[in-house]
């Protein structure tokens, strides 16, 4: 069976609006103005009660911020005079497509609608008095929810159907892309870890000031990108295995046994990163080239993916203590370069500043190319201090750097940069919106710097 569309769905809707009393709705109005904080209030504190719930909603900021916009929502649902009524349903669209993209379980929604109509009903037959009905009144609160809900889920499983599939073919993307690159940098990073390992046991050091194993260049790439772009091939888990093997019960041994305990742990560590090589060859070897979601000019990401790499990020973080940094990065004056070199020397600088911004980052991270002279960073495993360093030093480098604009012509290219951390606020583009505000102030204030905003 098809769907109703969101139009069909707007037009049952008003039919209900239309006849019921306007009496009847101005009395449902009053009482939900005057008590809507503590029906919001319910709202979340059954919600925090349900485990799954609690997940999505424990963050102090969600807190703060999803209770007035509750209030805002019921506000919005029973206002009566001012009521626009497209603005109405697109605000349910809207909601609906919050949801799907913090991945928040359809059920749950549902569940908080219960306990919001049971809270009014309670409410309207406390207070409700002749001529106006209880029992009709209840019956209006819960058909005019219910018509919420239903444009809500039906933009919800617009948006996650949507997400679903960009989710599939970025597993494919990102399992393919540059994979002999890949192979080589992350091959060298591994073995540039047991390295630094063998060095420090040779000269006596203590090895507890190492890294460890999933801390380090690969392990980074390894659980930010590899385990996403392999799920569910079986080299995954047996090389997940290994690493917490190397972290937890080898480091420790050759950091506090005796000599030959010592030496046992460090050929398991050897054995172990072998293993890894191993079958990370065997599970690159199965992939093979699909170049769509790479920026043909600067072969940096385009937007195609950005979506499902933040939504995962995000799910990351929430069972980590890591964080992760959104870096806006803009070109200075990029017009001017156009205006006075042509657009093919634009297009060498645009090259040159994507190539600084790629080998500045680590394999864990993600640069994006979000459309002309602007570059998205996602700065993984980092706090506030770290990717000021990080941006602030990127920003120095292409100061530094001359470019080629044409074959005889070095000029002088600066960049201003918006920096901001996530802030365990399960909706994206909070997060995209105050990088964007912060790289806003940074050209305001004179450009060729770095602005840092936090929520
Ligand atoms: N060469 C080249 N130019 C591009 C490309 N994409 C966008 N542009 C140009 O980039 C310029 C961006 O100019 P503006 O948005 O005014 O920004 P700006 O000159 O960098 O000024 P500020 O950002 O305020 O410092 C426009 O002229 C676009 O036509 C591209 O792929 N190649």
């Amino acid at each position: 069976m098809r769907h109703k569309d969101k139009d069909q769905l707007a037009a049952e809707w008003q039919a209900l609006l239309e006849r019921t009393p306007k009496p009847m709705r101005q009395a449902v109005e009053t009482l939900v103005e005057s008590q809507c904080h503590i029906f919001a209030d319910r709202f979340y504190s059954v919600m925090m009660e349900d485990p799954h719930a609690s997940l999505f909603l424990s963050n102090d900021q969600v807190q703060q911020r999803l209770n007035p916009s509750m209030r805002r929502w019921l506000s919005a649902m029973f206002s009566v005079e001012h009521a626009d009524f497209e603005a109405l349903v697109d605000l349910q669209e809207k909601v609906g497509q919050v949801h799907a993209r913090i991945d928040i379980p359809v059920n749950l929604v549902l569940s908080g609608a219960r306990q919001l109509k049971q809270a009014l009903y309670e409410q309207i037959n406390a207070s409700f008095k002749s001529p106006l009905s209880p029992g009709d009144a209840s019956v209006y609160v819960s058909d005019h929810i219910d018509m919420g809900m239903e444009i809500m889920s039906h933009a919800y499983s617009v948006a996650s159907d949507r997400n679903a599939r960009t989710e599939e073919a970025y597993k494919l993307f990102s399992l393919t892309q540059n994979i002999g690159d890949e192979r080589e940098r992350q091959r060298s990073a591994l073995l540039s870890w047991e390295n630094a390992l063998m060095f420090s046991v040779a000269v006596q050091q203590n090895v507890s000031q190492l890294p460890k194993l999933a801390n380090s260049e690969f392990g980074l790439w390894y659980f930010h990108k590899a385990c996403h772009a392999f799920e569910g091939a079986p080299e995954i888990i047996t090389i997940s295995r290994n690493i917490h093997q190397v972290d937890n019960e080898w480091l420790d041994a050759l950091a506090h046994s005796t000599t030959t305990e010592s030496m046992k742990a460090l050929s398991n560590i050897r054995d172990a990163t072998r293993t890894i090589l191993m079958l990370l060859e065997d599970v690159l070897k199965r992939a093979s080239s699909l170049e769509a979601g790479r920026d043909s000019l600067t072969r940096l990401l385009n937007r195609k993916f950005l979506s499902v790499v933040l939504s995962r990020e995000i799910e990351l973080a929430r069972h980590s203590e890591k964080c992760f940094a959104l870096l806006m990065v803009d070109i200075d004056h990029f017009k001017s370069i156009n205006d006075n070199y042509g657009h093919d020397a634009g297009d060498n600088v645009l090259q040159q500043v994507a190539s600084i911004l790629d080998r500045s980052t680590r394999g864990g991270d993600y640069v994006f190319r979000m459309g002309g002279e602007e570059f998205l960073i996602i700065l993984v495993d980092t706090d506030q201090d770290g990717s000021r360093l990080f941006a602030e030093r990127l920003r120095q480098t292409v100061a530094k750097e001359p470019m080629l604009a044409a074959a005889d012509t070095l000029i002088k290219v600066t960049v201003s940069v918006g920096v901001t951390m996530h802030d365990g606020y399960p909706d994206y583009q909070r997060s995209m919106q105050r990088a964007d505000q912060a790289l806003y102030q940074a050209k305001r204030s004179g450009r060729d710097r770095v602005v840092v905003q936090m929520g």
